[in-house]
């Protein structure tokens, strides 16, 4: 028998009930479930990851659909009970979803959401704020300063990189791959290096029409290259950004091997899942090359991180807090919301996961779809024709 874990309860009398393993940011995903008849039950337990146990207790006999987190873990034991309960819906609060075994949601008919688009730029931007703070070594000056170390300007007092005119380097140009490419790009003049499974039609033509606005300016063009292997972006790049998705071909991306072919002074930045980078190996690298820097938003075994890494001068590390801006997080509660109440609608799927500004607009009401369900063929979900 599970423990039962602590609650709180909005519209109690709702036809629908849906449970939230976290209490999320803003009251618009809330309202949106309660106007549709859905009883809310929000998590208020103290302890910050729920275990599989937790999450069982919390679905009962009788859930219509999950909202959870990515430090959860949903497998077959977690869908075949929402499945018992009459559940059809879960969403994770998150656009990735290495968390979520979708063939386990398959198995049960459950319909898997998450949240993309609404972080692209959100996230996009710690991975240029992690990329400066380590190019410029600013959180050791803040140390620094904060010690009182400071005795008068002088020549060699924290030099770092110099951005303008370098390579930036993307490893999985997706989303917000693209979105830290452009920012770097237009931002600092870099040049461009990218590795992905796909072209990215879109960001090339953006490099190639700001090359040429640069060159009619007078001022020296940025310039495109799409490698043929991530070894060739390792290799070339002075700042290397990495936002793939992890799955199997992802793990360990970044090993020691390539940490190897790396420049010496290049700057390593890790805004998509801990386990793309083996820590351990980052860790004897850092240790090896002191001007070899990293900024890190996600750890292999969060929220710990590998021994030797927080004694690392040339690391800045933060704790997951890439998508962590007002307006992206409360977006993000909206569109999992959306998600579930949607399947328990039995509204069709949104056509273009890419494109989910008409469910955040706050004027007016979302559209009758589910944003984004990743399993939607699948489950052969119809889709929109909004
Ligand atoms: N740190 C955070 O808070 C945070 C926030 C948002 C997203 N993320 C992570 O970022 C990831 C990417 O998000 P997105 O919205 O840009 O997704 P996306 O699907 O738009 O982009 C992922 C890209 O990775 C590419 N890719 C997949 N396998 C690859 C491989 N083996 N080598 C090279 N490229 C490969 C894909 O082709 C795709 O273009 C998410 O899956 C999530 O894990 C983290
Ligand atoms: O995948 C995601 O969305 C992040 O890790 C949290 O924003």
């Amino acid at each position: 028998m599970a423990k039962p874990v602590q609650i709180e309860v909005w519209n109690p009398n709702g036809k629908y009930r849906v449970v939230s393993t976290k209490s999320m940011p803003g009251t618009r995903w809330i309202n949106l479930l309660i106007e549709q008849d859905c009883r809310l039950e929000i998590c208020t337990e103290k302890k910050t990851i729920l275990s599989v146990e937790d999450i069982l207790a919390l679905i009962g006999d009788r859930c219509d659909g999950v909202i959870g987190q990515l430090t959860e873990d949903w497998g077959e034991t977690l869908f075949s009970a929402l499945s018992r309960a009459g559940g059809k819906a879960f969403s994770n609060m998150a656009v990735g979803y290495n968390n979520v075994d979708v063939e386990a949601a398959n198995k049960y008919g459950v319909a898997v959401g998450n949240t993309p688009g609404v972080l692209t730029e959100t996230t996009a931007e710690l991975a240029a704020s992690l990329s400066l703070a380590a190019a410029r070594r600013i959180v050791e000056a803040d140390e620094f300063m904060r010690a009182g170390k400071y005795e008068g300007w002088l020549p060699h007092l924290f030099v770092g990189n110099l951005l303008k005119g370098q390579t930036v380097g993307v490893i999985g140009a997706g989303r917000i791959g693209s979105a830290y490419a452009r920012m770097m790009i237009e931002g600092f003049k870099m040049n461009l290096i990218y590795y992905d499974l796909y072209q990215a039609t879109r960001l090339e033509k953006f490099v190639t029409a700001y090359g040429q606005f640069l060159k009619a300016s007078g001022e020296q063009p940025v310039t495109w290259k799409r490698a043929a292997s991530m070894e060739e972006v390792l290799r070339e790049a002075d700042v290397i950004s990495l936002h793939p998705i992890l799955d199997k071909t992802t793990y360990h991306l970044v090993n020691k091997e390539r940490l190897a072919m790396m420049k010496k002074e290049a700057i390593l930045v890790n805004c998509s899942r801990g386990p793309v980078i083996d820590e351990v190996a980052l860790v004897e690298h850092l240790r090896e090359n002191p001007m070899f820097r990293v900024g890190l938003d996600v750890f292999e075994d969060e929220p710990y991180m590998k021994p030797g890494l927080a004694d690392m001068k040339n690391a800045v590390v933060v704790p997951h807090i890439a998508s962590a801006s007002k307006w992206t997080r409360e977006g993000m509660a909206t569109l999992a919301a959306l998600n579930v109440l949607g399947k328990i609608k039995g509204y069709p799927v949104w056509g273009n996961p890419n494109s989910v500004d008409a469910f955040l607009n706050e004027n007016s009401q979302p559209p009758a779809a589910c944003p984004s369900i990743v399993n939607s063929k699948t489950l052969g979900l119809p889709v929109s024709k909004l």
